[in-house]
């Protein structure tokens, strides 16, 4: 247990067809995408530079990474935006059998408090492990918020989506313990803890009182992994106690599947929260949604620092072509902002951006658009 407690601890569209244009619905036009705790806001200790910029790390990724990393930066720069960016490199380093990243990226993160980031490749099978959930655990940025809003004047199948998704995002079924016990036969083992449990919960409740939601839902499998996701809906059952005025309930992942792409409306006033790998394939599965993975944003958030990056990975099948829709990534900016208390800045960009997207005029491909990521950063830049 000492061994793997070890490990445990942290080491410091398919896009949904062209679909027809429709009527911006009100109700969504003007709606935040992030509420930042007020708590978290007064934690930040970033500081402005010689030139009056808060400086801030950023991994520009792989695949469609530096594309989308630009839209980002020009459209930052025309509004004229307070940021000083101080790009960092996470080319991986092997030491002692474990994969790391240089010291001079981990020390420009701890000194500027937030990075935003762009996708990393993770080689399937042999090969370096995810550098995502390397960094994520570097920080302990033990919650991965992800909210997914239906974009107004696109037109899904789904009307007035508005899901709030918290993902634990430091071991779970991603712990990375794997090994061989004879030939033919592996083993992966799922780490809960009630410590790194307790924090994403507590983080749950409070972001649901923040945005004004009065229900919490933890998604689960203890039906089956009775211990883990048993001690993960344990622990929920206690923490809920601290959280008298939000509603606490339950429900297993196959079944939060089913409904949610039968009708996702009925999320819309609750925070779901769960072990690490439903989050991530529930958070494809909500952006799937609302019109594919070019528009859902996220946050990695920690005590000391936090990372802000799209749910996306590198599009490999797209990359270098122009193609990628930077609305992701942008939007994970503007919760950095928020963040960052920048939030005049943060509210310029989003309103250029929704009113660009509900115009229709300049899409990307995955939208059904024809325009290229630049030019989509472009009409956004023309509204600002
Ligand atoms: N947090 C991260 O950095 C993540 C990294 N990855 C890594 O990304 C690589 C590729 O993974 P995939 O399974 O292909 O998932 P992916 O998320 O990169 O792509 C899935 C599909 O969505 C499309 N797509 C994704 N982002 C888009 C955007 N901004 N605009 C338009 N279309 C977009 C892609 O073209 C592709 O058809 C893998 O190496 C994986 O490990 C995957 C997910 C998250
Ligand atoms: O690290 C990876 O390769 C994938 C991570 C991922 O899918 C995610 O963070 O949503
Ligand atoms: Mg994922």
């Amino acid at each position: 247990m000492l061994a793997l407690r070890a490990v445990a601890a942290p080491v410091r569209r398919q896009c949904l067809a062209a679909a027809p244009r429709a009527a911006v619905s009100l109700s969504f036009q003007n709606q935040r995408y992030y509420s930042v705790s007020k708590d978290r806001v007064a934690k930040f200790t970033g500081t402005k530079n010689s030139n009056g910029r808060y400086t801030v790390s950023i991994i520009e990724g792989d695949g469609i990474g530096p594309e989308i990393s630009q839209a980002v930066k020009d459209i930052f720069e025309a509004a004229k935006t307070p940021i000083a960016w101080e790009p960092v490199d996470v080319t991986p380093i092997l030491k002692d059998g474990k994969t790391t990243i240089p010291s001079e990226t981990i020390e420009s993160i701890e000194r500027n408090k937030v990075a935003l980031k762009g996708p990393l490749a993770t080689p399937v099978g042999k090969g370096h492990v995810s550098l995502n959930l390397t960094l994520r655990r570097t920080f302990n940025l033990f919650a991965n918020l992800r909210p997914c809003r239906s974009i107004a004047g696109y037109k899904t199948a789904y009307d007035n989506v508005d899901t709030v998704l918290i993902r634990e995002n430091t071991e779970g079924e991603y712990s990375g313990i794997e090994h061989v016990v004879v030939d033919g036969v592996v083993q992966s083992i799922k780490l809960i803890t009630r410590e790194a449990s307790e924090r994403v919960l507590r983080f749950a409740f409070q972001h649901a009182e923040e945005i004004g939601r009065k229900k919490v839902r933890v998604v689960h499998k203890a039906t089956i992994m009775k211990m883990s996701d048993g001690l993960f809906l344990n622990t929920a059952r206690d923490v809920a106690k601290d959280y008298p005025n939000i509603e606490f309930d339950y429900e297993l992942l196959d079944n939060t599947c089913l409904k949610m792409v039968t009708d996702p409306v009925p999320y819309n006033d609750k925070v779901l929260v769960m072990p690490n790998l439903y989050g991530d394939i529930l958070s494809d599965m909500c952006a799937g949604l609302i019109g594919g993975l070019g528009l859902t944003p996220s946050g990695n958030i920690g005590d000391e620092c936090s990372i802000f990056e799209a749910v996306h990975g590198s599009a490999p099948d797209i990359a270098g072509k122009g193609l990628a829709n930077p609305t992701a990534l942008l939007l994970s900016s503007l919760m950095m902002l928020r963040h960052m208390n920048l939030n005049e800045y943060a509210n310029k960009i989003e309103k250029a951006t929704f009113d660009t997207l509900a115009e229709g005029k300049s899409l990307t491909g995955d939208l059904g658009g024809k325009a290229k990521t630049h030019e989509y950063a472009g009409a956004i830049i023309s509204k600002l």
